[in-house]
């Protein structure tokens, strides 16, 4: 049993809050939308609730069979799939993922061979991934999500750079793929978290100090 906890959680860059007074508890099987305008915030909490970035206020915790995980422990339980996150590029698909699958356990069941059908990168294998599209990248960026060992799933603008059968894939991967874990999704498009049951709005966590 996992759990995500954040009181009183709030963010400032130099002056200015981003936000603030935010609490949320979140455990297996739960979706959380996380919504706003371009520039509220969205991709800021998503960085601090991945140990990315301190939090400025308020406690952000991890509980794991009623136990606290500590803070250097938190990346064992979480995975991520951001734009600002790059790929190694000089590896080849193969190199990389004997290289990621030995610190995150790939899936039980599942071989790397299913791996690579799972995220329709069969003929890629031997590709160094700069030479991927932008579309191949974002697959192996969710498709490593989707089929790590991980409690908690961090997803900021999942659908960028897919077309619409990468849309359809991503719906599918999360319906069946994410059903125990807890996903948390930054977005500003409804049919990248349409299915999430919590939402919440950065606008509505933004308080402004004068100085
Ligand atoms: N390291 C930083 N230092 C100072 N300000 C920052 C830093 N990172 C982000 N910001 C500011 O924090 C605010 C929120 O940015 P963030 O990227 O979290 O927004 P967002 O909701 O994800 O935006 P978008 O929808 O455009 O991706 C912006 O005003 C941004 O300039």
């Amino acid at each position: 049993m996992f759990l995500l906890n954040l009181k009183g959680a709030g963010k400032r860059f130099q002056h200015e809050w981003i936000f603030r007074c935010l609490d949320l508890e979140l455990g297996p099987g739960q979706q959380l939308a996380i919504t706003g305008s371009n520039g509220s915030g969205k991709s800021t909490l998503i960085k601090c609730i991945a140990g990315q970035m301190p939090l400025t206020e308020g406690g952000l915790a991890y509980f794991k069979s009623g136990n606290e995980v500590p803070a250097a422990e938190f990346y064992r339980h979480i995975v991520i799939s951001a734009p600002y996150l790059e790929l190694p590029e000089e590896f080849t698909l193969k190199e990389f993922l004997n290289f990621h699958f030995k610190f995150k356990k790939i899936r039980e069941n599942t071989s790397l061979r299913e791996f690579v059908d799972m995220v329709y990168l069969e003929q890629a294998l031997n590709k160094p991934i700069s030479y991927f599209s932008s579309g191949m990248k974002q697959r192996l960026k969710l498709g490593i999500c989707f089929f790590s060992e991980a409690s908690l799933v961090l997803l900021d603008e999942p659908t960028s750079n897919l077309d619409e059968r990468g849309i359809s894939w991503y719906l599918e991967m999360i319906r069946e793929h994410t059903k125990h874990k807890c996903v948390l999704i930054a977005s500003n498009d409804s049919r990248e978290y349409g299915f999430c049951q919590n939402r919440i709005r950065m606008e509505d966590y933004k308080k402004k100090i004068s100085l």
